[in-house]
């Protein structure tokens, strides 16, 4: 059973083809890595499965999926402090407030708890996100870009926690990322999309050893 399928799934903004018949099984435990330029549909791919635009199409979604997500700029309190943000999140979701200090730990903020969210960096900030995106355990996580703004122990704290999140919780991830090294690192199936569509997929054993700009290039360029 997957955790999430799109059958045909299509999106227009106006007269735009955001989407274009996206069909995709999300499988428990994977993770997959949208990779394409910008305007190709990778955030508009992750609001569908959400459910947060006027897609059409079939989304089926496991029953009692919960969805943690990282999308654009999360909203949090500016008054209140990171943990206070995480548990107010916790308590709307009905989840446990206990796993909080070492979800701020897991993303290197053990000690900025305590900080008030209008006083962080961009990167702090970005960080909560993902926090709150892992919050209660959810069975499949959406995040955009989700090292972007971090500095390199920020990716490198990120990526540790995704394969955590995979192996210890057998969580299952869609991820955008323009960071090709990365995503080949972490997602066990590439999706390269373009104009609205997924082009090509491929594993990670795929592209073992390959020269990953030539490749994206090879998949994305031209004018096809
Ligand atoms: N709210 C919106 N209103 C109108 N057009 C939109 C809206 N959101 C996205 N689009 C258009 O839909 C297309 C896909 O956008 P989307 O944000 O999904 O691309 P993306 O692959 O995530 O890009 P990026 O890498 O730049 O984040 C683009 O042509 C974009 O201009």
């Amino acid at each position: 059973m997957s955790v999430v399928e799109l059958r045909d799934v299509s999106m227009v903004y106006g007269r735009k083809a955001a989407l274009r018949g996206i069909d995709l099984r999300v499988e428990p435990g994977k993770v997959y890595g949208l990779l394409g330029p910008n305007g190709s549909g990778k955030t508009t791919l992750l609001k569908s499965v959400l459910d947060a635009n006027d897609h059409t199409g079939t989304i089926e979604r496991a029953a009692g999926l919960r969805i943690g997500r990282l999308i654009e700029y999360p909203a949090f309190y500016g008054s209140l402090t990171l943990r206070e943000n995480l548990e107010l999140h916790a308590r709307s979701l009905g989840t446990p407030l206990d796993e909080i200090p070492a979800l701020l730990a897991e993303v290197g903020l053990a000690e900025f708890g305590g900080l008030r969210f209008s006083r962080t960096s961009l990167g702090m900030r970005q960080r909560l996100g993902i926090a709150r995106a892992l919050l209660g355990s959810p069975g499949l996580v959406l995040l955009d870009e989700p090292t972007n703004g971090l500095d390199p122990i920020g990716v490198r704290d990120i990526r540790g926690l995704v394969r955590a999140a995979q192996r210890d919780r057998g969580t299952s991830m869609l991820i955008s990322s323009h960071n090709l090294t990365e995503t080949a690192s972490l997602a066990d199936h590439l999706l390269f999309m373009r104009r609205g569509r997924i082009v090509r997929r491929l594993t990670a054993a795929d592209v073992r050893g390959r020269d990953l700009e030539g490749l994206y290039a090879e998949i994305l360029e031209g004018d096809g």
